[in-house]
């Protein structure tokens, strides 16, 4: 990674200089925005909406505002390593791919585009369980660049079992647990539009490519379970039959949300998915199922970083799912410098949830992180650009982490500490 902060911004301003304006604008603000036109209402709203008012979302993105960065000059900063090592493993920077789920809605190449894009920058990607393409399949797509594996733990252990022992097949150098979205949040935007990605069959695609999954779907085809509520059934069939006739054949669509094996497959996960009575004891099964080390993601408190070192986890994940899941939680950053107290540097620090510039990850990794985790922005990128989107937007992250540090006098991401930054002003 080192020297793609020079290059990146060179090539911007060359291209600059040809009248040339980039697809995937730089700015976080403009990036959104133009997200926000390539996208359907549906897609848009499930991507950038978060739970309730948003006002976590807010203040996960604000809360950078109250850690300035001291600048210090006269250093040698010609040089400024940005490599780390996590559980062992070698990375070229402190940047990852953060998991997420349903990638179809933002581009049709969904994990293989992200792919291409972790694979051109040596970036590794955390593989959702609600990915919408096997995990095998992206393995294979990123070659030799290093992929972790973020699972959610479904109501069958079998499942969570299988699950796990595939990535660790396919060679997931990391586990990454979800603690925080045992159930969907409260995501109005999506309540709106009555869509659930999931129930059209969406982001489903490492279940359906599950063996354990797949006979628990079977039982139920087998079973003769009713998908449709009778009283719908008829208005469905009237529907497809107008469909028909006026020639608009619904297609795919309709194949996966109402064919019967499709419909076992949606009607499963919905059945699987929440898993509201899972609690710190069940942790020893995955030491059972995996020798991977495992990072719990979603800690918000130093009482819960406290009980996952106890029980024996590798890593911790401050994160609150980008305001997706509680609205009025704290801010991510907030809940991060109290995490690093309490872990007090036994175990990395992975932290994510409102990052959106490499000044953003500077201050994070100042606060305690380890590695930073990006969402929403590569996903805007995809949004507009597909692969060639997904990576500008983390080159750029990782260029201007490179210039934040080199302006900072900071000489290379362990020489980030909590001394480059101000004390934070309460409020
Ligand atoms: C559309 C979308 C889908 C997500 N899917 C998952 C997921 O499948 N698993 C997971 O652990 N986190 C998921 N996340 C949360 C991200 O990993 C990350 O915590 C979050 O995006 C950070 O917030 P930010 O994007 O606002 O910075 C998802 C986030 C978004 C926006
Ligand atoms: O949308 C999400 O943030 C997410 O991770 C998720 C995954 C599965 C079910 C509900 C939410």
């Amino acid at each position: 990674m080192d020297g793609i902060g020079r290059r990146e911004q060179a090539l911007l301003y060359a291209r600059g200089t040809y009248g040339h304006k980039p697809k995937v604008p730089v700015d976080a603000d403009r990036l959104y925005e133009a997200a926000h036109k390539v996208m359907s209402p549906k897609a848009w709203g499930y991507v950038a909406g978060s739970a309730g008012r948003n006002r976590t979302d807010k203040a996960n993105q604000d809360a950078f505002s109250r850690y300035p960065i001291i600048p210090r000059m006269l250093r040698d900063v010609s040089r400024r390593p940005m490599g780390v090592t996590l559980f062992g493993e070698e990375y070229a920077s402190p940047l990852l791919f953060a998991p997420i789920g349903v990638l179809e809605m933002a581009h049709p190449l969904a994990e293989g585009a992200v792919a291409s894009a972790a694979r051109q920058l040596d970036m590794p990607m955390v593989l959702s369980t609600q990915g919408s393409t096997p995990m095998e399949a992206v393995a294979a797509a990123l070659g030799p660049t290093k992929f972790w594996y973020q699972l959610y733990w479904s109501s069958s252990d079998a499942l969570a079992q299988s699950l796990v022992q595939r990535a660790e097949a396919a060679g997931a150098k990391v586990l990454v647990v979800t603690l925080d979205t045992h159930a969907m949040g409260w995501r109005c935007m999506d309540l709106d539009e009555g869509f659930l990605p999931f129930a059209l069959g969406q982001g489903i695609a490492q279940y359906t490519s599950d063996p354990v999954f797949t006979a628990l779907a079977a039982d139920r085809v087998a079973a003769g379970t009713r998908s449709l509520a009778p009283k719908q059934a008829p208005t469905l069939a009237a529907v497809w039959a107008l469909a028909s006739i006026i020639g608009h054949y619904p297609g795919k669509w309709w194949d996966k949300a109402f064919s019967p094996a499709p419909r076992a497959a949606v009607d499963t996960f919905l059945d699987v998915f929440p898993c509201p009575h899972l609690t710190w004891h069940d942790l020893a099964k995955l030491r059972e199922w995996t020798r991977l080390p495992i990072v719990l993601k979603g800690i918000q408190s130093a009482e819960d970083a406290r009980l996952a070192l106890e029980h024996g986890v590798d890593g911790i994940g401050v994160s609150n799912h980008g305001g997706r899941q509680v609205d009025g939680a704290v801010a991510s950053l907030d809940a991060l410098e109290e995490v690093a107290r309490e872990v007090g540097g036994k175990a990395p620090i992975i932290f994510d949830s409102g990052v959106r510039n490499g000044a953003d990850v500077f201050k994070a990794l100042a606060l305690g992180a380890s590695a930073v985790l990006v969402g929403r922005p590569w996903l805007y990128g995809l949004a507009i650009d597909g692969a060639q989107g997904a990576r500008d937007v983390m080159a750029r992250i990782a260029a201007e982490l490179d210039l934040t540090m080199g302006l900072a006098g900071v000489a290379g991401v362990r020489e980030i500490t909590r001394e480059c930054l101000k004390v934070p002003k309460v409020g």
